[in-house]
């Protein structure tokens, strides 16, 4: 039945404006199936007895495969929840905001007294995970290792190779300092993205950036006087900047695919056959923007987000499922914070 799918080559111009369907292509070494139907995406995410995770070799092995792949799906609940109780649920995430402020507000300060272009934002993700998981103002591990992050970055997108001077090799020491952490930092850094397209984003449309900062300044204006810096009841009021968020979530779809494999052969919906180690991918980006699902797709509207009822499947930047992002609401938050004391503070 898959051969009745259309082929494609890489991910370019066709998904890019959002288009209904799947597709046969072959990425990172191996059939696979793009996936740009929602039902299907939520089906191929949820069900685990069929699918496991299909990241690219070096991903599996840089980031230790017992985190991602040889776990029973009831035993990798149990793991996963252990692996990210510090992040997830708002009583763990309202202990952070005091951490993630002061960086923030450091961060903003020191750029805006340099006086020559700066790389911004970067560090800012990477200082927050580590703050999280080994306590923040933690300087010394930041320190040590710092520098190993940009080694890993390389190598989770490289060959597997594990000869000198190839990108791999360089990563397997870094790999063990950092295991405990590796993938949550990698991860961090989409939010690093999200924030920087947020600034874009609101530049261009000077009427939303209006409507954004009157929220921002109402809820400072309410607070009483001995209250220093924002609270979680305050991040809660920010009714407007969540759906500025989503959507720019949406717009941009960070994270555009997710990798799952069938372990065996699989047939959904009694109309496909999916052979056994084939790579489903299921495309974020193409069913973000397409209008079946989201009219004028590639229009930056927040409003939609009111009163929106999303097909199930059709909004699925943090994915769907047992592997759902466990640091969405960190990465909303973290997202928030950032953009309250830009927008009120900086140009
Ligand atoms: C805008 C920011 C982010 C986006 C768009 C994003 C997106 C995603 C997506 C789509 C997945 C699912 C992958 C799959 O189903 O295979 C995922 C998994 C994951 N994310 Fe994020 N993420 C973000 C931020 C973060 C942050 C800040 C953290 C850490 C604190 C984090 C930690 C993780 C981890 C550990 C997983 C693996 C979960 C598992 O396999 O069970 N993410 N993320």
């Amino acid at each position: 039945m898959i051969d009745n799918t259309e082929s494609v080559r890489g991910s370019g111009g066709y998904f890019r404006y959002g288009r209904t369907g799947i597709y046969k292509t072959h990425l990172f070494g191996k059939p696979s199936i793009i996936i740009c139907i929602p039902e299907m995406c939520r089906r191929v995410m949820t069900d685990d007895q069929h699918f496991r995770v299909g990241y690219s070799t070096s991903f599996m092995k840089l980031l230790g495969s017992e985190l991602l792949a040889s776990y029973s799906p009831e035993e990798y609940k149990g793991v996963r929840r252990l692996a990210t109780a510090p992040i997830v649920g708002h009583n763990s995430l309202a202990e952070y905001i005091d951490g993630i402020e002061d960086l923030i507000m450091n961060s903003l300060d020191e750029w805006s007294s340099m006086n020559h272009p700066i790389e911004l934002l970067k560090e800012i993700t990477f200082k927050v995970m580590i703050g999280i998981f080994l306590g923040f103002n933690n300087n010394s591990v930041i320190a040590k290792v710092g520098h190993l992050f940009p080694i890993m970055s390389n190598a989770l997108i490289s060959l597997p190779v594990n000869v000198q001077g190839f990108a791999f090799h360089k990563a397997l020491k870094p790999r063990r300092k950092l295991a405990r952490i590796i993938q949550s930092i990698v991860e961090g850094r989409k939010k690093t993205v999200a924030m920087m397209w947020s600034v874009i984003y609101l530049t261009e449309h000077p009427h939303i950036l209006k409507k954004v900062k009157e929220e921002q300044e109402e809820i400072i204006q309410a607070r009483p006087p001995s209250q220093k810096g924002l609270n979680i009841r305050e991040i809660k009021q920010m009714a407007y900047l969540v759906k500025v968020i989503d959507e720019i979530i949406r717009i941009t779809t960070i994270t555009f695919t997710t990798f799952r494999e069938a372990h065996v052969d699989v047939n959904i919906n009694g109309c496909y056959v999916i052979p056994e180690g084939w790579r489903l991918l299921s495309w974020a980006r193409a069913v973000h923007l397409d209008p079946e699902y989201h009219p004028n797709p590639q229009q930056f509207i927040p409003s939609r987000w009111e009163d929106y009822n999303v097909k199930v499947g059709s909004f699925i930047p943090f994915g769907y499922g047992s592997r759902l992002c466990p640091g969405m609401d960190l990465a909303k938050l973290g997202i928030t914070i950032f953009l309250h004391y830009f927008l009120l503070n900086y140009k």
